[in-house]
């Protein structure tokens, strides 16, 4: 069976970042200070948390008030859904085979899971990204044919298991020719409806390694990594052609530090390992930054399983969006300028993004088909030629006679 792979056109694009304030919790209202101002749909103030600064310190610039511009920027009165409409048109380039990765980058507490998964009165970015992907292929169902599936894996202390599996044993990654960075042994589950994905999600997320810290009373300890495949055919008269888009959807494991969080033994360890793999990610970013800015730069994807498989999204070929969570409380100004830092470098990330349009499986015996209906055509189109060809080549006498017969010819039954 031949493929024919055909030519794809590779565009740039910059990695969009999006902030995500949340508000102040219950107990966070009692005890903490809100410093943070969205003043428009693109600037963020982080406010000096030390409120003795006097005047003079303030226009001395002795102050720790810090501003940042990004792509977009939501306050706390903001639901998902808001953030969601800015980034949806990413999600709809997947059925049309185009990549796309969404993570939320932010310490420990800030909203990254609230962001992503979300709750039944406000449903997260994947919730939301499943139902434009199915209501998209709804619409187009009649003239192609598309196929869905999922994988979920979370990376726990350098570790990837399949969250769709019970009990998974370890996984390991491999480099792929053709597709890149792959999680051999990984499930992938063809599904029908985002509803079959959403079930999916949920025993995933009930398998998923959280723990109660100081700061959040469920906390991920891992990184989830939740991948949707859409396999779309498009049929023709040449035969068919096949376009594959990805969408990775990432939650990844609050950072934090081990004074703060109150934690010992295997919680102390889980925490080294995600901060290990955040700070991986963090360098990456920081890399990939000073590349656009200086030229090429080293970047140490291999350092940690969370960078290779998020090496595409940060790089290669695929629609990027950071959403950087941040909390409102004083108490956690380091914090926050820490992510607002990142998100800021991230700005400058591009990837190269390209449709993935697979192989044309189309078997020699429809070429031959094809070729004989062309040969058949070409035929009739000579003959209708040399009929015209002569018509025009005849004495006028002759023609007239010839059309008198025609004529003659026409009206006599
Ligand atoms: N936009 C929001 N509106 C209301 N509550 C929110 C919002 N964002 C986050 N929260 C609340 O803040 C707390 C922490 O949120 P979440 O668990 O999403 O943080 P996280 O960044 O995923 O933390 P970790 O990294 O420790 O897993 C939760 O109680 C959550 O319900």
């Amino acid at each position: 069976m031949p493929s024919i792979r055909a030519p794809a056109t590779k565009q740039t694009a910059t990695l969009m970042v999006a902030v995500k304030c949340r508000p102040l919790t219950d107990l966070e209202r009692l005890r903490s200070r809100n410093i943070i101002q969205v003043t428009d749909d693109k600037s963020v103030v982080v406010l000096d948390p030390d409120l003795s600064k006097d005047y003079l310190d303030r226009i001395q610039n002795r102050t720790k008030e810090k501003r940042y511009s990004f792509d977009h920027a939501f306050g706390p009165e903001c639901t998902n859904l808001d953030v969601y409409q800015r980034i949806s048109s990413t999600i709809a380039g997947v059925i049309q085979g185009l990549n796309a990765t969404v993570f939320a980058y932010g310490s420990t507490g800030s909203g990254k899971t609230y962001t992503m998964v979300g709750t039944h009165q406000d449903p997260g970015l994947m919730v939301l990204s499943l139902h434009t992907i199915f209501n998209l292929i709804k619409k187009d169902k009649s003239s192609d044919v598309f196929e869905v599936s999922c994988s979920y894996l979370e990376v726990y202390n350098e570790v990837i298991y399949d969250l769709l599996v019970k009990s998974s044993g370890h996984l390991e990654l491999r480099e792929d020719p053709e597709h890149g960075i792959i999680v051999a042994g990984l499930r992938n589950i063809k599904v029908q409806s985002a509803d079959k994905i959403l079930e999916l999600l949920h025993i995933g997320n009930s398998r998923r390694k959280t723990e109660s810290t100081e700061v959040n009373a469920t906390s991920s300890r891992s990184h989830a990594v939740l991948e949707i495949m859409v396999r779309r055919t498009r049929r023709n008269q040449y035969g068919s052609q096949v376009l594959r888009g990805k969408l990775a959807l990432v939650d990844l494991a609050g950072s934090e530090r081990a004074s703060e969080t109150n934690i010992a033994g295997q919680k102390l360890r889980d925490g080294a390992n995600i901060n290990r793999s955040l700070l991986a990610l963090a360098n990456c970013i920081n890399a990939l930054g000073k590349q656009q800015k200086k030229g090429l730069a080293y970047v140490p994807y291999r350092n940690s399983k969370l960078t290779r498989i998020l090496k595409d999204g940060l790089s290669g070929n695929s629609r990027t969006v950071m959403v950087a969570t941040i909390s409102p409380a004083d108490d956690q100004y380091h914090h926050t300028v820490n992510t607002l830092k990142y998100a800021d470098r991230a700005k400058e990330i591009k990837t190269e993004i390209h449709k993935n349009i697979g192989t044309v499986d189309t078997h020699v015996e429809d070429y031959k088909r094809m070729i004989d209906n062309l040969k058949v055509e070409v035929c009739r189109l000579r003959e209708e030629l040399a009929e015209k060809e002569s018509q025009l080549t005849l004495k006028p006498a002759e023609r007239a006679a010839n059309e008198e017969l025609i004529f003659v010819g026409c009206i006599k039954p």
